[in-house]
């Protein structure tokens, strides 16, 4: 039976969730249980701490499970990462107040506040510069303001939390971070068949099919413009001078794709979402 780690808390949470019940296993019913067992999978659900699934996956505790590529990194575990799940994207960067750091060797002998000190730790270390670290568990942002900390290292996605502190980014990106699977031994048996199903998911999120009816001679034009993942499917249609085209086309921009399709002649562009997949 396969052991897998989910985020029980946090930005993770739903939608890691959400992703597997769409791959077919069990969820759960009591929004409290920690542990989860669904034997149709032969699969067995463990509900944790994002921080600390990296830990119980990476001692071989679990054979797998869902969590940050920043908190992957910043807990030192030995897991390797087996797939990018595409979800909760977001960089991690140093940030301080508006004009009064620029450059990364500007940290030097300043404190940096951060909830992730082995991230941050190792990134200055490779770099040559030395801060003191100041551990905090979340809202770090407030940390300048409070006088406890000179700048910041965290999560960045919109932005907003920074501006609104009157904290501005700067030096390099120190990561870019997003949901992922990971592994300590990515041979056990299971694995392969939880990465295709959640990248069936994946797949379907992310694409739709076109159909559409075009004069045959445009067929080369229109196949540059929806190549499919691996060729497009052609039909013969009952008037011989025309074929029908079935292609997965990337959902965003869908409807670019159907203008360009209409401009070049086609027409009938109809857009259906795909369930489930297996590639
Ligand atoms: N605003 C955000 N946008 C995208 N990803 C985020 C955001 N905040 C946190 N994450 C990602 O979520 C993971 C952290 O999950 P975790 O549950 O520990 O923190 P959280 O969502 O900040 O919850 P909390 O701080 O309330 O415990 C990390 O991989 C981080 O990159
Ligand atoms: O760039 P933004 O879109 O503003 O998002 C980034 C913020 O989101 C997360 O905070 P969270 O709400 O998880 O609180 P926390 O700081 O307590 O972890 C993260 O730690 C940042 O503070
Ligand atoms: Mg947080």
């Amino acid at each position: 039976m396969l052991r897998i780690a989910v985020p029980n808390k946090g930005s993770l949470a739903e939608t890691a969730s959400e992703m597997l019940r769409e791959a077919g296993y069990a969820g759960r019913r009591d929004p409290r249980a920690l542990t989860v067992a669904d034997p149709l999978n032969d699969v067995e659900f463990f509900y944790l701490r994002p921080r600390d699934i990296a830990t119980y996956v990476g001692s071989g505790a679990l054979d797998v499970g869902v969590t940050g590529r920043d908190l992957l990194l910043d807990s030192g575990s030995s897991a390797q990462e087996i797939a990018n799940l595409d979800f909760a994207d977001s960089t991690f960067r140093f940030a301080g107040p508006a004009g009064q750091f620029a450059e990364l060797s500007d940290l030097e002998g300043v404190r940096v506040a951060t909830s992730y000190p082995g991230l941050v730790g190792d990134f200055l270390s490779r770099h040559g510069v030395s801060a003191t670290l100041v551990t905090l568990d979340g809202a770090v942002e407030s940390a300048v303001k409070l006088g406890v900390a000179d700048a910041v290292a965290d999560v960045v996605s919109t932005g907003s939390t920074l501006r609104a502190q009157g904290l501005q980014i700067f030096g390099p990106v120190i990561l870019e971070s997003s949901a992922v699977l990971i592994s300590a031994n990515p041979t056990i048996e299971g694995i392969s068949t939880l990465h295709r199903r959640l990248q069936g998911v994946l797949v379907a999120r992310q694409y739709v099919i076109m159909d559409y009816d075009l004069p045959a001679e445009l067929l080369e034009q229109a196949t540059a413009v929806t190549p499919g993942l691996e060729s497009p499917t052609v039909s013969p249609l009952r008037d011989e001078n025309w074929v029908a085209v079935r292609v997965m086309v990337k959902r965003v921009g869908m409807n670019q794709v159907m203008d360009s399709l209409y401009a070049l002649g086609a027409r009938a562009i109809l857009v259906s979402p795909i369930h489930a997949a297996r590639l």
